[in-house]
C-alpha cells in the first residue's frame, strides 16, 4: 500500500544532547494528527535513546545504514540483528553519500537489501544521478541501473517492505531542488521499471519520496506531484519547526 512518509535524515549531526532536544522540539511540535508516516535517523548510538524517546508517538526512529553480514569480524559495523535489538524496523540504504564517499557499490547495496528484508525490516532504497549525469542525458538510465541492481533478486512480495527514495545528488545539500517537474518525471520513470522489474501493483504501490534541499517553502510543490510520495529531508529535518512544516505540507 502506497504511504506518504516525511523521513528526517540526521546524517552525522547531532550529539546524544542535541539528539534528545531535537526529540523533545519536535514532541512539543507534533500538536495535530499529520497525514503521512514521520521517521527520524540519527546517528547509530543515538538509535536506542531516540527510540525510548519516541515511544508513543507517531515517530519512528530508523538507521542511516545497516551491514549485510549477520555477525563476527566486521569491525566498525552494525548488523541488521543489532538494530532491530534497539527496536529500529527500518533503514536506510544506498545514499548517495554512501556510494560516494565510502564506495558503496550496487552489489553490496544489493546485499544489504536483500539482508534486511530477509529479516523483515523495511529498506529506505536510495537512488540519484550525479550532475554530470543528468547533463548528458543519462539520469534515466543511471537511476534505472541503480534499481535494477539494488533490488535485483528481491521478490515482488519483498517490495512491499521497500520504499525507494530519489536523490539527484546535485541537488543534495546545495540548496538547489529539482523543480517539482523534473522531480515528478523522474518518479514516474522509477514506477515504469518497477513495473517492468515486478508488476504493476509493486509499480502503483510503492511510495517513492524525493529528496534533495526539501524546505518548508518547496515541500507543498513538490509532494503535490501525483508520484512523489514524500520527501527524503537532510539539513531542514535538522530544526524541529521546518521538518513539522514540511510534514504539514501534505
Ligand atoms: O537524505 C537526505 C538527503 O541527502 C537530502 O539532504 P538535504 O535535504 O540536506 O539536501
Amino acid at each position: 500500500m502506497r504511504k506518504k512518509i516525511v523521513a528526517g535524515n540526521w546524517k552525522m549531526n547531532c550529539d546524544l544532547p542535541q539528539t534528545q532536544s531535537l526529540i523533545t522540539d519536535l514532541k512539543t511540535g507534533l500538536v495535530k494528527e499529520f497525514n503521512c508516516e514521520l521517521m527520524i535517523a540519527p546517528s547509530f548510538p543515538f538509535l536506542y535513546p531516540a527510540f525510548n524517546s519516541t515511544l508513543e508517538t507517531p515517530i519512528e526512529v530508523v538507521a542511516q545504514n545497516c551491514c549485510e553480514a549477520d555477525k563476527g569480524a566486521f569491525t566498525g559495523e552494525v548488523s541488521i540483528d543489532m538494530l532491530q535489538s534497539v527496536g529500529v524496523k527500518t533503514v536506510i540504504i544506498g545514499h548517495s553519500e554512501r556510494r560516494e564517499i565510502y564506495g558503496e557499490s550496487d552489489e553490496l547495496l544489493n546485499s544489504k537489501t536483500r539482508a534486511a528484508l530477509d529479516k523483515g525490516m523495511r529498506v529506505i532504497f536510495c537512488c540519484g544521478e550525479m550532475l554530470e549525469e543528468r547533463k548528458a542525458g543519462k539520469h534515466v538510465t543511471t537511476v534505472a541501473d541503480q534499481i535494477k541492481n539494488g533490488l535485483n533478486d528481491v521478490s515482488a512480495e519483498q517490495m512491499e517492505h521497500v520504499v525507494i527514495a530519489y536523490e539527484p545528488v546535485w541537488a543534495i545539500g546545495t540548496g538547489e531542488t529539482a523543480t517539482p517537474e523534473q522531480a515528478q518525471d523522474m518518479h514516474a520513470e522509477i514506477r515504469k521499471q518497477l513495473e517492468e522489474l515486478f508488476n504493476n501493483d509493486v509499480a502503483n504501490n510503492t511510495s517513492i519520496l524525493y529528496g534533495g534541499s526539501v524546505k518548508p517553502g518547496n515541500a507543498q510543490e513538490i509532494f503535490s506531484q501525483p508520484d512523489v510520495d514524500g520527501g527524503l529531508v537532510g539539513g531542514a529535518s535538522l530544526d524541529a519547526q521546518s521538518f513539522i512544516e514540511i510534514a504539514n505540507a501534505f
